[in-house]
């Protein structure tokens, strides 16, 4: 533990992950070269968009793949390398992840990726599903969710792998981990993520039934931190984030690997990490 928490210092909770074996982590100190000042600052892709603001070291990652933002194996890969590419840049310190579409922050894991593909893509999909999670709840940014629509089942974990949720108070909207009602089970890190966002009995409840939350009923039991009106979700979201910032960095990130480490079960650890994606894929083939 003393070199957890020495390491922790050292790399943030990235970098401790990568210390617990993770691939192609980066800890705040590696700033790659190879960005150029305007790739830093602003990146268009298909799918996603990012805009830094340099001077206040906040950038915005919005999800831009209608019609439901759902998570493709492309849309993953495409989150996963700018999520990397902010990581590595030392002059963004906060991620806002919101989406461009009405109604809908994230409609979760896409569907069509679970059906009718071999092993091996069931895997390569699984796995990018992993690195997102860990890349965003092991992040050395501060993150914040600014939910403008319904966020079920993978939009959830997404939702809850940030540091705070902001969401529209809007009771159409919904949120939740609701794979039991599709007859599929939440894996045992959802769970966890779950766990640390709600507590224990609420998550219990939350899974086993597989609910969805109206934006109201998500903040009576936590599991979101705040609701506004749609129109204020992303100046709400800069507001906070310069609270977040006013912390220093490094004690944010001791904090937040402290807390992780002993309230989340080890799927940072690739034995952990192979098995679940093991099981996973073969659940997912014989769907
Ligand atoms: C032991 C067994 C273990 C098995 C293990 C297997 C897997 C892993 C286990 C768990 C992890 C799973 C995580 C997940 O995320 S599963 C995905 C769950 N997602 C949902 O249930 C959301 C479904 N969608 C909705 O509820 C709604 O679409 C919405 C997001 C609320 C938006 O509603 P709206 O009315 O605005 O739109 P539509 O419903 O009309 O949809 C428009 C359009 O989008 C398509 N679509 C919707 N969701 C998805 C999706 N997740 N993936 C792909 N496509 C999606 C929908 O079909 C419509 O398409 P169309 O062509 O008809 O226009």
């Amino acid at each position: 533990m003393a070199n957890v928490l020495r390491n922790s210092a050292k790399f943030g909770f990235s970098g401790v992950l990568s210390q617990l074996s993770i691939h192609s982590r980066h800890g705040r100190e590696c700033v790659s070269p190879c960005f150029s000042l305007q790739q830093r600052n602003n990146s268009t892709s298909p799918k996603i968009k990012v805009d830094l603001d340099s001077s206040t070291g906040v950038a915005v990652l919005r999800m831009q793949s209608p019609p439901v933002n759902s998570l493709s194996l492309d849309f993953l890969t495409e989150f996963c390398i700018n999520l990397e590419k902010l990581e590595m840049d030392r002059s963004c310190r906060g991620l806002i992840i919101t989406s461009t579409l009405s109604k809908v922050f994230s409609a979760g894991l896409d569907i069509m990726e679970m059906y009718g593909k071999s092993p091996e893509r069931c895997g390569e999909f699984w796995k990018a599903v992993q690195e997102m999670w860990l890349k965003l709840y092991g992040s050395n940014m501060a993150t914040i969710a600014a939910i403008n629509g319904s966020s079920p089942a993978g939009g959830c974990l997404m939702s809850i792998g940030c540091d705070y949720r902001i969401m529209v108070d809007n009771p159409r909207y919904s949120i939740g981990l609701n794979e039991t009602q599709l007859g599929i089970v939440a894996p045992f890190w959802f769970k966890d993520t779950l766990v640390n966002t709600v507590g224990n009995r609420a998550a219990e409840l939350s899974l086993e039934l597989g609910l969805l939350y109206s934006a109201p009923d998500a903040l009576k039991i936590g599991l979101v931190d705040q609701l506004v009106p749609e129109d204020q979700v992303l100046s709400t979201a800069q507001d906070t984030m310069s609270k977040w910032l006013a912390i220093p960095d490094h004690a944010r990130q001791i904090d937040q690997c402290v807390y992780i480490i002993y309230n989340t079960s080890p799927l940072p650890l690739d034995h952990a990490r192979q098995m679940d994606q093991c099981v996973i894929s073969v659940c997912i083939y014989y769907i």
